[in-house]
Order: C-alpha cells, then sequence, then structure tokens
C-alpha cells in the first residue's frame, strides 16, 4: 500500500469510525484507538511514514497498483520466488565455499585479514572516529567493535576490497554455484562454430568444467589462486564467455553486482574477526544439482580473533 493512498484510507476511516485497524502491508496490524491526528498516527504507526519502501518487493507492489499495471497476486509470488530461487542458495553455497577455500590456503587468509584491517584503520581515519577497544574474553566489548566495524563497510568501502573480491571470484571460478545451465532448443540452429542444433534437444554450457580447462586458465587450471585475478593490486575481469559462472550475453545474471556487494559485506565480517578450520575428518565433497551444493555441509569450529 504506498503511504498517499494509505494517508487518504486512514482519513476516510477516522472521520468514519471510533477506532480502526490498520492493515499494515503483509502480516502487521496496528491498532489505533481514537480518531487523532493522521499525520501523527502515520508518523508513530510507519516507521519510514512519509519515505517510501525501497525493497525490491515494495516496488513491485507500488508497479502492480499503477491502473495499466498488468502484475497480478499471482506474479508477485513469482518475483519472489524468482528471487530467492536466483539469489539465496547461489550466494549460500558460494559463501560456503569460499569459507572452505580460505581456511585451506592459509596464506589466503592471511592476506585477506591483512586487507580487512587495512581497510578498517583507513576507514576509521577518514570517517575521523576512533576504534573501540577489542577485548576478545569480553562478548559484549567484542561485539561492540564488530558493530563499529559493520558500520564502515558501505557500497564504497566493499569496493576497495580487491583481494576479497579476487577470493570470491576464484571461489565461484573452481566453485560455480551454478555449475551447469541447461538450455531448450526451439528451433533447428546453426551455432557459431557451425554445429547443427535441433528443435527439442538440448544444448548445455558447464561453467564447472570451463572453470577448471587449462586451456582457458594454464597449467595451474586447478589451484586456488586469488591473485590470477590482480594486476597491480587491482581487480581485473574476465570475459563472461570464459569465466561463465554468471553466464554471458543478454541473460548474464541481474543480481550479480547485488550478489558480490552481499557476499563481501559477509565475508568481511566473518574474515576479519573469526578465524576458521574444519572440523576433523569432516569429508568435503561436492554435490552436482542446480546449485553446487557440499553433500556433507560445511563442519567446522570458529575462533575469534583481534
Ligand atoms: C553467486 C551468486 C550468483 C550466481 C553464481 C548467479 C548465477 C546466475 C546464472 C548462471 C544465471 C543464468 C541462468 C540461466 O541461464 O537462465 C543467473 C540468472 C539470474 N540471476 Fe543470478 N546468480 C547469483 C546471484 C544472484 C542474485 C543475488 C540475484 C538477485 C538479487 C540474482 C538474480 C538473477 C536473475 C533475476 C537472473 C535471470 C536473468 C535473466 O534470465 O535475464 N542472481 N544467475
Amino acid at each position: 500500500m504506498n503511504y498517499d493512498r494509505m494517508h487518504d484510507w486512514l482519513v476516510k476511516y477516522l472521520s468514519e469510525s471510533k477506532s480502526v485497524v490498520v492493515p499494515m502491508p503483509f502480516t502487521t496490524y496496528t491498532y489505533i484507538a481514537d480518531p487523532v491526528n493522521v499525520e501523527h498516527v502515520l508518523k508513530t504507526n510507519f516507521a519510514n511514514y512519509p519515505k517510501m519502501k525501497h525493497d525490491i518487493l515494495s516496488r513491485f507492489i507500488e508497479l502492480s497498483e499503477e491502473p495499466d499495471s498488468n502484475l497480478t497476486d499471482k506474479s508477485l509470488r513469482d518475483v519472489v520466488l524468482n528471487f530467492v530461487i536466483a539469489g539465496r542458495d547461489t550466494t549460500a553455497t558460494t559463501l560456503t565455499w569460499a569459507i572452505y577455500m580460505i581456511m585451506s590456503h592459509a596464506h589466503v587468509a592471511d592476506k585477506l585479514y591483512g586487507e580487512l584491517k587495512a581497510l578498517e584503520e583507513d576507514q576509521a581515519r577518514e570517517e575521523k572516529i576512533s576504534l573501540l577497544p577489542l577485548d576478545l574474553n569480553d562478548p559484549e566489548s567484542f561485539n561492540r567493535r564488530v558493530a563499529q566495524f559493520a558500520g564502515l563497510l558501505n557500497y564504497d568501502s566493499l569496493g576497495k576490497l580487491y583481494y576479497m573480491h579476487a577470493v570470491i571470484t576464484e571461489t565461484l571460478r573452481l566453485y560455480p554455484a551454478v555449475p551447469q545451465d541447461p538450455k531448450g532448443i526451439l528451433e533447428d540452429d546453426v551455432l557459431p562454430d557451425g554445429t547443427k542444433v535441433k528443435a527439442g534437444g538440448m544444448v548445455t554450457y558447464v561453467p564447472y568444467s570451463m572453470g577448471r580447462m587449462e586451456y582457458n586458465w594454464g597449467p595451474d587450471a586447478a589451484s586456488f589462486k586469488p591473485e590470477r585475478w590482480l594486476k597491480e593490486g587491482y581487480f581485473q575481469n574476465a570475459s563472461p564467455f570464459k569465466f561463465t559462472a554468471f553466464q554471458a550475453g543478454p541473460r548474464i545474471c541481474l543480481g550479480k553486482d547485488s550478489a558480490y556487494l552481499q557476499m563481501k559485506m559477509a565475508l568481511a565480517i566473518l574474515c576479519r574477526f573469526f578465524k576458521f578450520s574444519l572440523v576433523p575428518n569432516h569429508p568435503v565433497n561436492y554435490r552436482m544439482m542446480t546449485i553446487l551444493s557440499m553433500e556433507h555441509g560445511l563442519k567446522l569450529t570458529i575462533a575469534r580473533q583481534s
């Protein structure tokens, strides 16, 4: 419900009745006892009033309320499902593989920690704040410092984490969240290399294999080396037709930048303040499904670090 309409609706209700239950979007209900100043009611009951909500579902709901919109409740449901399928398990599984790669490559964990410590100090200097004391044995002090660090992370500061960007990209090269991506053929066609394909068949490209081909990545293709993505300390991207974890061309992943942002935010906090180690003898195998998950999950122990 958009706030202008909510406002009109409240005025109407409050002028007609002595009490009213305001349906909030989704599940929350607010009870208003007396007809009072509408502005006051809106301000005290709706934290964001008069600001519009800017999350993606609210934007789609607003669009659906346009007179010429053909968005239905069902299509809103599909939008949500699409974002959950496309955007949740992909980032979750990539974070799992990234943490596994980081903890099994000690020099990567050290370098990442160094980058995060430097970012913390630089940002604090830039924002003219002093970093809070950090006592590993006092959970409150620890949590305060974690929260302070989280407050220093934003689109711009995360953009300075080139090594972390390389770690995530290298993880996706070896463990692409979408390991194979089949397509149904609607019409007979000829692929650019001359291969003929028939309607009703399937073609698949396989990011898992493409990410490990020596032909593409050199003789060390099987090794986890974030450095291969860096040139003079800066992240250098590869063509999406070579690094295919996000698909390429017009149907490339729409959430790629958002995915990097979310994953960098989570990893920055985790790798700045915690050290991870694998529970002894825990087997790590991949499970090839729509998403490349870990067959037995990732069991690890964590320790705080200053
Ligand atoms: C590590 C994270 C992610 C990976 C590896 C990934 C990978 C991919 C791939 C391979 C496709 C192409 C699928 C196809 O061929 O149909 C795709 C499509 C898409 N992704 Fe992602 N994705 C990630 C995260 C996200 C996130 C966080 C969002 C949303 C916030 C998102 C939204 C989408 C959407 C909407 C499409 C469909 C684009 C279209 O068909 O035009 N993805 N993604």
